[in-house]
């Protein structure tokens, strides 16, 4: 009798509990799917500190988190463009749990004190997160735009690029409000053919509009259900910046960065920008 058998084929049940599949003539499947190799030879640290591989790896798993973030964000665009309204909160109730797992990241980095920190901080050159596109991204489709922070990446013209496009095309909130203004909500013009290359204040119609669907909140209204999904995404998204924050605090103080910047205070600063602030807006006038 056979030892190998179909994929996914239960055992007969005269052979006893099934084995796993253990002769591969090349890589095993896992390996071809997960690329456990290229991984591995992506965890080029600069020094022999044993501190900096979980400041590497963890810096590397963030990158992944915000292009699953950007993914979902994308497709929920996409869904909401065809009015499949469903597909778009399931894609954004999904980016929650993404956010939860993104920012559960930080506990791997509470451990670096600054001595530790500083063994390899040297070695770090000029590099900082400020120059993460990924992030840059996530930020545009959460509406923070900003046409200077698209200038780093000049010397890769096919990022530059698509950051160019991500700067000027709709945020997930700019969707959101042209898929409620096809519902015949109240959205005014000017709302919908703002500058998409710049960050918006809460503006009063639409202030107004989110508290309509807040007033008499249940389970089954969906764009009740769009709201919530929506308020949690800012809600992570700003608990992220804060937790970097608070890992700066702790792991380098108010020492400048090495992007350039004053550090901890431009931080502060910059993780003030409010995500959605409609929605925020919308529970003062309730
Ligand atoms: C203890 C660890 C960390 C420290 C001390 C730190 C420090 C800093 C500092 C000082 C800045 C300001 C820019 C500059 O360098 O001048 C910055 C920006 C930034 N860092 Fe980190 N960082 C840490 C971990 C991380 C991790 C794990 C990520 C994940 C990718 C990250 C992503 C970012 C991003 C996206 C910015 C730009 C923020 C913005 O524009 O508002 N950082 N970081
Ligand atoms: N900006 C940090 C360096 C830093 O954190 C960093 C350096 C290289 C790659 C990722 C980093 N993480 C976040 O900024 C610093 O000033 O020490």
């Amino acid at each position: 009798m056979s030892t190998r058998r179909l994929h996914g084929a239960a055992a007969h049940p005269d052979e006893g509990p099934a084995e796993p599949i253990v002769e591969f003539a090349e890589a095993t499947p896992y390996e071809q799917y997960v690329g456990v190799r290229q991984l591995q030879a992506l965890v080029r640290t600069v020094t022999d500190h044993p501190a900096e591989p979980s400041f590497l790896v963890v810096t590397q798993v963030m990158e992944l988190w915000f292009i699953l973030l950007r993914r979902e964000w994308e497709l929920a665009q996409r869904r909401l463009r065809v009015d499949d309204l469903d597909g778009a909160i399931a894609a954004i109730q999904r980016s929650v749990h993404h956010l939860r797992s993104l920012n559960a990241s930080w506990g791997s980095l509470l451990w670096l004190t600054p001595s530790e920190f500083n063994g390899f901080r040297d070695q770090l050159g000029e590099a900082s997160g400020f120059q993460s596109y990924e992030y840059r991204h996530v930020e545009f489709l959460l509406g923070l735009k900003a046409e200077s922070v698209v200038r780093p990446h000049k010397g890769l013209p096919a990022v530059h690029a698509d950051l160019e496009r991500a700067l000027a095309a709709p945020s997930l909130e700019d969707d959101v409000l042209a898929y409620l203004a096809r519902r015949g909500l109240a959205v005014p013009d000017d709302v919908l053919t703002r500058d998409r290359t710049e960050t918006h204040d809460a503006h009063p119609a639409v202030t107004e509009l989110w508290a309509e669907i807040y007033r008499d909140p249940r389970p089954g209204d969906e764009l009740f259900v769009l709201g919530e999904a929506l308020t949690d995404v800012a809600e992570e998204f700003t608990t992220w910046r804060q937790r970097h924050v608070t890992a700066v605090r702790r792991s380098m103080g108010a020492k400048p960065g090495t992007g350039g910047s004053a550090g901890l205070a431009w931080l502060e600063r910059s993780a003030a920008r409010v995500v959605f602030p409609d929605l925020w807006a919308a529970r003062t006038v309730i």
